[in-house]
């Protein structure tokens, strides 16, 4: 019998003398919660990101009191170990109920403590911790007996809590909207430092005033046996918004592709241009904005401008040195050559050892993807930094038009926890502010070829033309966008390189972009590996 099953010996019902107070110092209490209860609910967990490895036991590294008033909660933070992957860590609050009709999907463990029958649920389903949660950012009282502190900015104004609901997004934490003007964010995937979403949120926007990101508020932290101060969550002012800006994308993608038949336009009489090339409005040429409307296009400079005031306000820091620019040095070099030639062996791994779930242009794609592998690494190994005399800053470092909120004509920029399978110092390390950029071309081309793909029967043209098509969007899209970023940002003196520098820097980086791409499509949704191939070999082939 293995070591693992031995150890189950405790069967329901769970029956333990403690008391809540101190229910996590018993032993027996520990071994049943960790390994015969948490194994199963955590698998079932949208936040858990551990689902691509075999879980091989978890562990309690850290468990602290949330409370106020003689009223408790624990937060957990959870080792989860893997047969073959690195560990990871989890935040999950836990609360005590004896109501048997509450959140009864939310249930962790059914159990008796101190002749009390009720369930464990993680806290966050409970109005009350909420409500607790809340006016602890609130009261913020400076050191509390426990390693919990709570932060609050001088932008919070609620005097008192009034309501809480789940946000009910599609996303990797869980996200709570307080008295209808904030948000919350627990984090879930936790790391043993400041999580960079919450420093980037508090340094943009209370530092630096950026107003198009949501106003920081307040976060919780937690000081570990280490003493690193780890965030555990992230609240900030509720952004009223029409959706995010790939949903707006899409939309107007399709009303373009639409405009063909509309029009009746001959897509080998579409006028083109370079990729790259900067563009005001006046110089894309009329029957481009005939058949894409003018108006997508002063959106895109309007995105582009927030984007390059972010990186304005990301570049302006001279004391904090978690901010201040730098050059490119061999260092950096070396580092980045490492990790890109890692993470494409990663991808080929991947891509093999998956081959069967592709199928049409995807498997014609792949063939050329694997048979020009060696062309690919070169590109990543063509890098030098002695040729590059832009600066390099944090960035956002997940950059795509997910992330971007709509409000009206204009757009707020969210979420900078940075690339989810880079490490958290990886996270903080400065690059040149066009790889955001370049995250945001692989966007448009994403928004393109999803519709291409999606509802290519709609439009009455070969899947031949309708890519002709959308490759000229494409450029006129890059080429608009660009002009407006580059010319913001060197009106605020930010240097990211000369002409040359620049282009270089957009093809390495959409390179780099395309192939993580390719690992994150490979595991989460095969049927769209098609569109980072598109994307790994147009540059591979200089096709544009
Ligand atoms: N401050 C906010 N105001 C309005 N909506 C928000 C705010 N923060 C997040 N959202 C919504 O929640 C979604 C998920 O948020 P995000 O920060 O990306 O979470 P996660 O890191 O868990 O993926 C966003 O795409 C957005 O629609
Ligand atoms: O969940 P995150 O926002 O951290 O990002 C991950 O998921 C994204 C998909 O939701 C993925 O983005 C890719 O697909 C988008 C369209 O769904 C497209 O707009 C992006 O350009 C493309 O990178 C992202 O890569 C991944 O990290």
């Amino acid at each position: 019998m293995s070591k693992k099953k031995s150890e189950k010996l405790l069967r329901p019902p769970y029956v333990f003398d403690s008391n809540w107070e101190n229910l996590l110092d018993d032993p027996a209490f520990i071994k049943v919660f960790l390994s015969d209860v948490l194994e199963d609910y955590i698998l079932r967990q949208r936040w858990y990101g551990g689902k691509s490895s075999s879980l091989k036991y978890i562990e309690l590294h850290q468990y602290f009191r949330i409370q106020q008033h003689g009223e408790v909660y624990y937060g957990l933070l959870l080792e989860v170990n893997f047969n073959e992957a690195f560990y990871q860590h989890y935040f999950l609050p836990i609360a005590f109920v004896t109501d048997g009709s509450f959140a009864k999907e939310e249930r962790i463990l059914p159990l008796t403590i101190s002749g009390q029958a009720g369930y464990i649920i993680d806290a966050i389903n409970l109005e009350a911790f909420r409500k607790l949660v809340f006016e602890r950012i609130m009261t913020s009282v400076p050191n509390d007996l426990t390693p919990v502190r709570y932060h609050k900015s001088s932008y919070f104004t609620d005097t008192a809590y009034e309501s809480s609901r789940f946000m009910g997004m599609e996303q990797s934490n869980t996200s709570i909207i307080y008295n209808d003007s904030s948000v919350i964010k627990f984090f879930r995937r936790i790391y043993p430092d400041k999580n960079p979403d919450f420093e980037m949120s508090q340094f943009l926007s209370e530092k630096k005033g950026f107003k198009n990101t949501p106003a920081y508020l307040g976060s919780i932290s937690i000081l570990d046996k280490d003493n690193d101060n780890i965030t555990i969550a992230l609240l900030q002012k509720l952004v009223p918004n029409e959706g995010d800006a790939w949903d707006f994308m899409l939309k107007e993608v399709d009303k373009v592709f639409s405009n063909l038949e509309y029009k009746k336009i001959n897509v080998d009489r579409l006028p083109s241009t370079e990729l790259f090339e900067r563009l005001k409005i006046k110089d894309v040429p009329p029957e481009i904005i005939d058949w894409a409307g003018l108006s997508i296009f002063l959106r895109l400079q309007i995105m582009a401008r927030r984007t390059a005031e972010m990186h304005v306000a990301l570049g302006s820091e001279f004391e904090d040195t978690a901010f201040t620019p730098k050059h490119f040095n061999s260092d950096y070099e070396v580092w980045l050559k490492n990790r890109l030639l890692y993470q494409f062996q990663n991808r080929l791994n991947s891509v093999e050892n998956n081959l069967h779930k592709l199928e049409g242009r995807a498997a014609e794609l792949v063939k050329e993807f694997l048979e020009r592998k060696n062309e690919i690494r070169r590109r990543f190994v063509q890098f030098d930094w002695t040729k590059l005399k832009g600066e390099r800053i944090r960035i956002h470092g997940d950059y795509h038009l997910g992330q971007i909120l709509v409000q009206g004509d204009d757009f707020y920029l969210l979420d900078f926890e940075g690339e989810p399978e880079s490490t958290i110092r990886d996270r903080k390390v400065k690059h040149p502010p066009l790889k955001d950029v370049a995250g945001i071309f692989r966007s448009f081309h994403y928004a393109i070829y999803a519709t291409i793909f999606n509802n290519g029967e709609k439009y009455p043209y070969s899947q031949e033309n309708l890519f002709k098509a959308g490759e000229i969007l494409y450029k006129f899209f890059i080429g608009v966008f660009l002009e407006s970023y580059v010319t913001i940002i060197q009106a605020n003196n930010l240097n990211i390189g000369y002409r040359q520098e620049r282009i270089f820097i957009l093809k390495y980086c959409m390179l780099e972009k395309a192939v993580y791409e390719l690992g994150y499509e490979m595991n989460s949704r095969p049927s769209w590996a098609v569109i980072p191939l598109e994307g790994i070999l147009g540059i591979i082939n200089d096709k544009w």
